[in-house]
């Protein structure tokens, strides 16, 4: 049976990537430091996905079983040399703590096999392939990296499916909605995997996923969470919320449109379809889930911080995006490891500071203006 190695057994890893190769007849091992999960999966060998729907209609996980790197890493490197598909949902900033381990199976592999390997990073960041290869190649020697040639391939990808943080402690099923989105780059013939979109070009695809769904969301979640509301549901039935959204996903779509030449209409139809998703019930997704790591979501390249950038440098509107990254900077939610030291960075240093080291935005350039002021009218 063919095989895949996939770093992150968590909702996107059961629920979603490990779910679809499942399904095309891969027998997918997951690699995760969360004992418990990685026991559960050797014992069961199973699992259910079931679709956030008012049904819940499930469809059975199987050839499925679990290694632990921290205590595994031996077996980690053998289940290297013999897989055809490596992919990870970690998350982008654990990334290059599992290199070296990658680079360990990598030198391996090419030593005893001819066969392709395919490395696949399954994240909310654009180029997060290319950020694990440059992670994994400090690692390797001259020998390593021209044996790889033609042999181990790196491929950036989008992935759009919402699972939520799940309320089954102690079960491996996992909740998900139904629609989902899987792009994967590369000009390459690849073994055909069941909901894998092969595209020669992500930019459009990664772009119009993170600056609609991505910003979308959390927009409603640094919102909701400043209203003091629990989930995203909740926090959409507030009409001047959902006002606000549309809004920011309208400057978004007017980026997208512009740099990508996307047609207005069914750009405004893709906004519509993916707000509805958000209105989903039965997802119970918490706004603390989507708001998590405020740093990373500030970052330059990420959901608010780079269409605010992009529209800025295209003369398009960009205040509903600044009045969302107000609010992410507001976000001092406790149990937030990213949130506690944002806030603690704010208190030293003022937002503007703060902005600069976090978002690469000038201290004192329109953007930072912009944010300001509306920073300073969320906070009373
Ligand atoms: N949940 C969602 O709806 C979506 C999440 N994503 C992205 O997918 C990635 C994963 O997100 P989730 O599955 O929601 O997170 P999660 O927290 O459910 O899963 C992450 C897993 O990685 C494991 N992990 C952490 N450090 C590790 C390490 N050093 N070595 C091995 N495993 C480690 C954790 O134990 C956990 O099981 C993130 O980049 C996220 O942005 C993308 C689209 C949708
Ligand atoms: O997973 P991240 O990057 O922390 O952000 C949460 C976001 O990712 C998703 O989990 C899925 O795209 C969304 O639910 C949400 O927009």
């Amino acid at each position: 049976m063919k095989e895949v190695l996939h770093f992150g057994a968590g909702n996107i890893g059961r629920g979603f990537i490990g779910a679809l190769f499942s399904e095309s007849g891969y027998h997918v091992t997951f690699v995760d430091i969360a004992d418990e999960i990685i026991q559960q999966l050797n014992e069961q060998k199973s699992y259910q996905v079931k679709l956030a729907t008012s049904t819940q209609e499930s469809t059975a996980i199987s050839n499925v079983s679990g290694l632990n790197n921290l205590k595994q890493a031996d077996e980690v490197v053998e289940a290297i040399t013999g897989a055809e598909f490596l992919t990870t949902a970690i998350g982008p900033t654990i990334l290059p703590r599992i290199a070296p381990l990658i680079a360990r199976g990598l030198t391996k592999r090419v030593e005893q096999s001819d066969a392709k390997l395919y490395i696949i990073a399954c994240e909310n960041q654009i180029g997060a392939t290319d950020i694990l290869k440059q992670h994994i190649v400090e690692h390797l020697s001259e020998d390593t990296k021209q044996k790889m040639e033609g042999k181990i391939y790196f491929f950036n990808s989008a992935v759009d499916r919402i699972v939520p943080i799940q309320e089954n402690k102690g079960s491996l099923d996992v909740l998900v909605e139904p629609y989902y989105e899987w792009v994967v780059e590369t000009t390459e013939t690849l073994p055909s995997i069941t909901g894998m979109k092969i595209v020669a070009e992500l930019a459009p695809y990664i772009e119009r996923k993170l600056f609609t769904v991505n910003t979308g969301h959390a927009v409603i979640a640094y919102l909701g969470y400043l209203a003091g509301k629990s989930t995203i549901d909740k926090t959409l039935a507030d009409e001047s919320i959902e006002t606000q959204v549309r809004q920011t996903l309208n400057e978004t779509g007017d980026y997208l449109v512009h740099q990508y030449r996307l047609n207005h209409e069914e750009h405004l139809a893709y906004i519509q379809k993916i707000i509805e998703r958000f209105k989903n019930p039965y997802l119970h997704d918490g706004v603390t889930r989507v708001a998590r790591a405020p740093i990373r979501k500030l970052g330059p390249e990420d959901r608010l911080v780079r269409p605010a950038v992009e529209a800025h440098k295209a003369g398009l509107a960009y205040t509903n995006l600044a009045k969302a990254i107000a609010a992410a900077l507001l976000f001092n939610f406790e149990e937030d490891e990213e949130a506690i030291k944002l806030q603690a960075m704010i208190q030293e240093k003022g937002v503007a500071t703060v902005l600069q080291e976090i978002s690469g935005l000038e201290e004192n350039g329109e953007i930072t203006r912009e944010v300001i002021k509306h920073y300073e009218a969320l906070k009373n």
